[in-house]
Formats: C-alpha cells, structure tokens, sequence
C-alpha cells in the first residue's frame, strides 16, 4: 500500500507547535479559553502544572491534536485523528518524555494513525504511552487501531475525547482495557486543571464531527471579507478585493477544509467566483449555489465542473428549462420545496458532508444566522474604507433593534494577516459530547453471528458509519492481479475498481493512469483521478466498460469479503435487510437521495451475502428479482 505522507522525525516535548501545520484552527491570540460546564467542574480540582506527569500527559495530548490537524484539508473532511507515541527518558521525575512516533489519519481509506506512529516507534514503543486526541473508531469490524496498539506494546494509553458516534464510543476503550491496556480518558480519568487547553485543542480539532454528531448539521462557517467601515463590497458591487492576498491564501485554505462552499444568487450574478482551493494542494469542495429564482447566467465560472463539482439548490419548479441547461453541463440542481438554510443544511449532512463554508452576501448569511446553522464565524478586516449607505454589509437583517440583543462571538480569537486583521469566533460553542456518554450496554454492536434482523434496511456510506466496512472506501486491501496479470495489493476496493476502466488498454497513457490510480494515497484521490481521466480521455477507457464493470467489482469485493472474516461476519448479520449505498448523487452504484438510485452496490453485497449463505444463485437480477 502506497504510505501516507511519512510524518517528520520529532522528538521530546518541545511546546513549538508542530511545523507546517495548516493554520484553519491555529489560535495565536487567545482572549479566552471557554471549557464545557461539566468538565470546568472536573477540572477545578487544580494540581500543580509544571514538570507534573499531568503537565506532560496535557503536552503530549494536545501534541497529538496538532499532529491530528495535519490531516485536515488534504483530503475530503473527515475525523481528525493524531497519535504521539511517547516514553519516559529516565526515572527521574519531571524529566520529558521521549516522543519515538507520531502520525495522523491521511484519510478514510489509509492505514491509522495507531498504526503509523507503532510502525515509526519501532521497539521504543514497549512499555510506551500512546496519546490519541480522539478515540479510535473502530468502523470497519476489525481492529487496526487497537491491534497496533497492543502489538506495539504499549501500556498505557491517554485518550482525549471518546468517539462522539454513538455507535463507536467506548467500543476501543473497552477494547484497549480488556487487552490489559491501561487508559486514562480525559475528563474522566485525568481531571486536573492541567489539561483545559489539552481538551480544548482536542475539541477543537474534532469540531465538525462534533457537531454533526450532536446537531445533526454540519459545521457550518461564515467567513466574509469587510473593509474597516464594515462593508463587504462597493455600492454598486464590485467586490475585488476586500482583503489582501495573505488573507485570500487564507480563504484556499478554509475551502480545502470543507466539504461544501456555499454562496447565494446574487454573489453569483455580481462576482462570478469559481470557489476552488486553488494555490493549495489537496481537497477541492463541492461548491453549492442557492438561488430561489434561478435567474442566474448562462455563463458562470461555476458552471465548469471540471474545475470542481457544482450543485444548485433552488426552488421546487423553478425555471426547469434553464435546470436543464445546467443540467446539460454537468452541474446537479436540487429542488427544494420550500428553499431555506436549514433544509440545505439537513441535505447536505445526508451527503455526508461534516463542514461547510458560507461565503454568500449579507442576504443569505443574515438568512443562515437566523435559521441557527452558523456556528463559527471569520471575519476579515481590511484596513480601508469605502463608505456607501447602501454598500453591503456582512449580515443582513436579523430583526433586532437593541444591542444588547447582539450575538456575542465565543472563544474568539485575533490574528493579524498581512495588513488585515482576522476574528473568528464561535456563535454556538463546541458541543461537549461526555455528559451524555451512554455505558457500553448501551452501545449498539453488530452481532457477528447471522442475526434475525426483520427485513429492513441497512444503509452505508462513510466509512466511519456502523457498517461502513461495505463502503468501497474501507481500508481492506485487496490482492488481485493489475493489467499485467501479475498479483497486487490494491490498498481498496475503490483503487482496484477506478483502475481497471483503463486496464488492459493497449496505450502508455492508459498504464500511466493505472500506474497513478495505484499510487493514489487514498480512495478518495483514487476516485477522482479514475473520474476525471474518463471525462478527459474516453478514448483510453476499455469499450467493454459498462458490460463489465459490475463484474469487476463483484469480484473486487467478493475478495475483500473473503479476505476479511470479520467482514464476512459483519455481512451475514445483515441477512434478512436490504442493503442500500446510501449516496445521494451517485445513482448508478448508490441508492440516490429519495432511492432514485439503482444501488448496484447495495445489490452485489446481497448477492455476495446470498452466495456466502448458499441461499441464491450469484446474479444481481436474481437479487433485484427478490
Ligand atoms: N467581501 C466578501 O466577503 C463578500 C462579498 N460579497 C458581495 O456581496 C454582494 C452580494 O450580497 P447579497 O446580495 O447579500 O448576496 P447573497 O450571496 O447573500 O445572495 C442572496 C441571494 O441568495 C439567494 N437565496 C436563496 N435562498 C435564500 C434565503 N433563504 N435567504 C436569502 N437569500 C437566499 C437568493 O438568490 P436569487 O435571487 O437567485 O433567488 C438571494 O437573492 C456582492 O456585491 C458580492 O460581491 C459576497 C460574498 C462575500
Ligand atoms: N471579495 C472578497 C471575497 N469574496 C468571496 O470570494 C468569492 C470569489 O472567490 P474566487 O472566485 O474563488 O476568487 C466571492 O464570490 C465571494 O464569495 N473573499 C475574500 O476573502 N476577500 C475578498 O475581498
């Protein structure tokens, strides 16, 4: 499998944040440190700090959310998971522990940060405390996380935060506990006052999962650029720029760090923006528009999905001759019955998605504020003015009349950017899962026998979901033969099925696109280029393609299953339920959004499952027949 980027060599405490660290959630001027209610309480029973073992443990912790950090931006959103592997340097007391290996999750699909920080510690790990900013998420019915742990050696593990999922919290404590490990959990177990920048460094860098977990949203973030008399543009619009260049490589930034990007309308018609993270390497959002009355150019940059995905949220009914046109150009529109921020906001979490940026006018944000799905907010202050009465403002109308009515940022934070200034602050603050930790009784388990679930319906998507072992993303490699017939360990499902489109194409271009598919450092990346390469060169795509793709995942995860017996488990308990992929835009593969979609996916593990149990003959049609 080919490695995620290798972490750099660090060792010992030193308090300097670690390098390079994407600068989304960097808090360089604190004012002050906001910590949930109920560990405030904990945590006031105050020990001394310096040199303690709670002073190293909260060092070391907070360590492993900035190692975690490292991930995020480089590929589509997801938990944010860091490990710092760390060991006393002699018995004296208060002398720094030693850091032997760190590593963070690249993304869904690559190997645990367990597993990296293990590999890179070597033998220093035995005896060793590893310390993870987030617990494990044991999601595709094995155990890597904690195998690594436990084959590494390690004794002792600090866990900043349990899972907020509830389908996964406390599983790996209770997994790591009964291995013989010793875990102290933060909050818990480790409650001195040592630890509330730790905490807040792990809640930090989890916020979007913790607020979809809670809310049922995703992390939503309203970021303007307003010049120092508070306007967002001219009067008569224009717009370019507000801010410097420092901030706007900024912007690149916080984008590469969202699942979505989101302007309105008007924004459309008057800056024609293409919202990409260019300048940045790695994830590209999906930008989405809302407009009510769809009367939005012909022309747009937004349009040009080569450039990234677009989706349209407007209006049931609204101008479908010009739907079509989008339509015709790649761009997904989305009907809406009654089109508002809230509704946007529920779909885009069925999409998956854990955060979004808003960067619309002060129309929509007021719009949003008012709906509640704002959480965060950043506002760039330029040192300028434009003046104009009617010159837009960041945030519209939000109907009140007295001050003392404002909302009041949290947790803000002041950084000076080239010649700007920006504020950020929280509207709603991180919620705090820990109150509400159910026992592990109450943790819902997949039963690994065959189980008598009522026919029902067993949906998957992201990986971290409770069956997200079905997702093509899962990281189980795969041994199969490549275009040559020679064997190869394909890091997932997604890499062996995007490669073999080009496969067995007698051109050098074709088997440099199998030879890029193969390298891909995560599923996510091998989709995309699998994608993009087939929109660019049809001609290198195999003519039998769409006859025999669906045989070449059958067989991709026919091996992945046979491979995995915890996944065969996995999948016999589901007997008796429909299984539905449950992507809303891919709908050949996926169930689609209201189950418009064919769910081919869905259909061949009811097949495999149907040929494990020997009850059906091996054929889709077999099983749609059902
Ligand atoms: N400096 C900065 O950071 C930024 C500046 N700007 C500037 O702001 C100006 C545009 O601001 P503004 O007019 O407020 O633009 P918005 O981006 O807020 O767009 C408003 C439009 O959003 C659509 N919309 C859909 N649903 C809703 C809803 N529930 N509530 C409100 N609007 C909805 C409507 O589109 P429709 O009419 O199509 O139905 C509406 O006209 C431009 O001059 C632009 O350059 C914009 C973004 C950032
Ligand atoms: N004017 C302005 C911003 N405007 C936002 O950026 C969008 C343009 O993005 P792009 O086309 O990708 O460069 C624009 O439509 C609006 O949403 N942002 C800023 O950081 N600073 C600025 O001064």
């Amino acid at each position: 499998m080919p490695p995620p980027p290798a972490p750099p060599q660090l060792r010992g405490v030193a308090p300097a944040p670690v390098a390079a660290a994407p600068s989304f959630l960097r808090r360089p001027v604190r004012t002050r440190l906001r910590l949930p209610a109920a560990r405030a309480a904990a945590a006031a029973a105050s020990v001394p700090a310096s040199q303690s073992p709670d002073a190293h443990d909260a060092a070391l912790l907070s360590r492993a959310a900035d190692v975690a950090d490292r991930s995020a931006g480089l590929t589509s959103p997801h938990p944010n998971f860091g490990c710092v592997i760390a060991r006393p340097q002699r018995e004296a007391d208060g002398a720094e522990p030693l850091v032997v290996g760190e590593a963070f999750l690249y993304a869904q699909g690559t190997p645990c940060a367990e597993l990296l920080a293990a590999q890179e510690a070597g033998e220093q790990a035995r005896g060793a405390t590893a310390y993870l900013n987030l617990e494990p998420g044991d999601c595709y019915g094995d155990s890597t996380a904690i195998g690594s742990l436990v084959q590494a050696g390690i004794t002792r593990v600090v866990v900043g935060l349990r899972h907020p999922l509830k389908h996964l919290r406390g599983k790996a404590i209770q997994a790591l506990r009964s291995e013989g490990i010793h875990v102290d959990v933060l909050g818990e177990d480790l409650q001195s006052n040592s630890f509330k920048e730790a905490l807040e460094s792990c809640l930090t860098v989890n916020a979007p999962l913790l607020y979809r977990a809670a809310f049922n949203v995703p992390f939503s973030v309203l970021k303007y650029a307003m010049t120092a008399d508070g306007k967002i543009a001219a009067t008569g619009g224009h717009a370019s720029w507000v801010s410097g260049k420092a901030s706007r490589g900024r912007v690149f930034e916080l984008r590469g760090r969202s699942d979505a990007v989101i302007v309105g309308g008007n924004t459309v018609r008057l800056d024609d923006p293409r919202l990409t993270a260019r300048h940045v390497k790695g994830h590209v959002p999906v930008r989405i528009v809302m407009s009510q009355s769809l009367s939005l150019p012909e022309e747009a940059n937004l349009w040009n999905v080569n450039e990234a995905y677009t989706i349209v949220a407007t209006q049931r009914g609204a101008r479908r001759d010009f739907q079509k046109k989008l339509a015709m150009k790649g761009v997904e529109v989305v009907e809406f019955d009654m089109l508002n921020p809230r509704d946007v906001m529920s779909y885009c979490y069925d999409r998956g998605y854990l955060s979004v940026l808003w960067e619309c006018g002060g129309t929509l944000a007021a719009s949003a504020i008012s709906a509640s799905v704002i959480h965060k907010v950043y506002a760039f202050l330029a040192p300028k003015i434009i003046g104009g009465v009617h010159a837009p403002t960041p945030v519209g109308e939000l109907g009140m009349s007295q001050m003392t009515q404002a909302i009041h940022l949290v947790d803000e934070t002041y950084e000076q950017i080239g010649r700007d200034m920006l504020l950020s602050g929280f509207i709603q603050p991180i919620p705090d899962l820990s109150p509400v930790i159910p026992s592990v009784d109450e943790i819902p388990s997949v039963d690994p026998k065959v189980s008598p679930y009522e026919a029902n319906i067993i949906s998957f998507y992201k990986t971290w979901d409770t069956f997200g072992a079905f997702s093509n993303f899962s990281p189980h490699p795969i041994h199969m033969p490549d275009g040559n017939g020679d064997y190869f360990t394909w890091p997932t499902v997604e890499h062996y099925y995007q490669a073999h489109k080009f496969v067995g194409i007698d051109n050098p271009q074709a088997r440099t696109i199998v030879q890029e598919i193969k390298l891909a450092k995560s599923p996510e990346e091998a989709a995309r280029i699998g994608r993009t390469r087939q929109k660019e060169f049809p001609e290198l795509v195999r003519t039998d393609w769409e006859a025999t793709k669906i045989d070449v995942m059958y067989r991709a995860i026919k091996c992945k299953f046979s491979t995995y017996p915890s996944l065969t488990d996995m999948l016999l308990s589901t007997a008796g339920s429909v299984l539905v992929e449950a992507s809303p835009h891919d709908l050949f593969w996926g169930g689609g959004r209201e189950g418009e979609g064919l769910n081919y996916l869905g259909r061949l593990l009811m097949q495999l499952r149907s040929e494990i149990l020997g009850t059906f003959p091996a054929s889709v049609e077999a099983v749609d027949a059902a």
